[in-house]
């Protein structure tokens, strides 16, 4: 069997091209959807990341600005910059490109962004709405595999799901979506004992650790769909994921690639909750 890879890229700009004519009739409304992204020092991995949100608002008609802050900065300065945006009417979306310098204490940074303009999906209310299967901001990298899986027809109702990752931005969050989803869900971790004993009983694999070819055809099963989160830069200065492309296609049913896999996806997904933003979801009034 050789594997149908998931093309995130081309799913991506099928939603963008829905999101632009949304876009479009909100601003017939007067409403303009605006995403403000605040990065503290100058990481070029981020640096990148961040152009890339920026082009794909543009795109979408979505205005957004980039507030650059250097790495000095204080932790009370970037929550003095946080509130200006929180009553800042013309914002809808604020995203603080994460990771932030180690003196600036992360948590306190994502309790400080009003909840209805966490596009993130960070904030702990949101996530709570997210565990409790109520509608809110979805963590866009979740959230995007979650879209994938669906528009492909693949099905997650009494499916065995494995995570491999805990992180509170991909782990965490993607196996709580896939239990609202009515996937049987067992997480997997660099604690984790006899990995290959849940991988290869895995319909629907995970892979978000953070290091190339962690997961090879001999870890998974004859059909499994294979989702590879991971984004790692080589010395060369490409770009891998975190599973064997070559060696699991040859087992998987589904798989996606690196690049134009979940990557695109996350983008769009931040997109659509920058629009709900700008529509008004409120946290109290659901
Ligand atoms: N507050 C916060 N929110 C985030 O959503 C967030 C973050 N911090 N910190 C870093 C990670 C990483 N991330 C990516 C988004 C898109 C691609 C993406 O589009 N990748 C392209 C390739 C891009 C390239 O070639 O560099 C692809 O996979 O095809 C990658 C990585 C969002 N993150």
């Amino acid at each position: 069997m050789t594997a149908d890879v998931i093309d995130g890229k081309a799913l991506a700009h099928k939603l963008r091209g829905e999101m632009t004519r949304e876009v479009s009739q909100l601003k017939d409304q007067a409403i303009f959807p605006h995403l403000t992204v605040i990065i503290v020092g100058d990481d070029p991995a981020s640096k990148s990341y961040v152009n890339g949100k920026k082009k794909a608002s543009a795109e979408t008609g979505i205005s957004s600005d980039i507030i650059e802050m250097p790495s000095s900065t204080s932790e009370d300065k970037l929550l003095e910059k946080i509130y200006e945006l929180n009553s800042d009417k013309t914002v809808h979306g604020i995203l603080v490109q994460l990771p932030l310098p180690v003196h600036i204490h992360e948590q306190r940074i994502i309790e400080a962004i009003n909840p209805d303009k966490d596009v993130d999906g960070f904030h702990p209310i949101n996530i709570g709405k997210m565990m409790t299967g109520n509608d809110t901001f979805l963590p866009c990298t979740p959230y995007g595999i979650i879209t994938m899986l669906h528009s492909y027809g693949i099905q997650l109702e009494g499916k065995h799901a494995v995570v491999i990752g805990r992180s509170n931005i991909v782990g965490k969050p993607v196996g709580q979506l896939l239990l609202n989803e009515h996937a049987t869900v067992t997480y997997c971790h660099s604690k984790t004992s006899y990995l290959t004993s849940f991988t290869a009983d895995a319909d629907i694999l995970i892979v978000a650790v953070g290091k190339p070819n962690v997961i090879r055809s001999e870890h998974i099963k004859q059909g499994a769909v294979i989702i590879d989160v991971g984004i790692n830069r080589l010395n060369d200065g490409t770009l891998t994921g975190d599973v064997d492309f070559e060696s699991a296609a040859e087992k998987a049913s589904y798989i996606t690639p690196v690049p134009k896999g979940v990557g695109p996806m996350t983008i769009t997904m931040l997109l659509s909750n920058t629009i709900k933003a700008a529509k008004g979801l409120s946290y109290l009034g659901g």
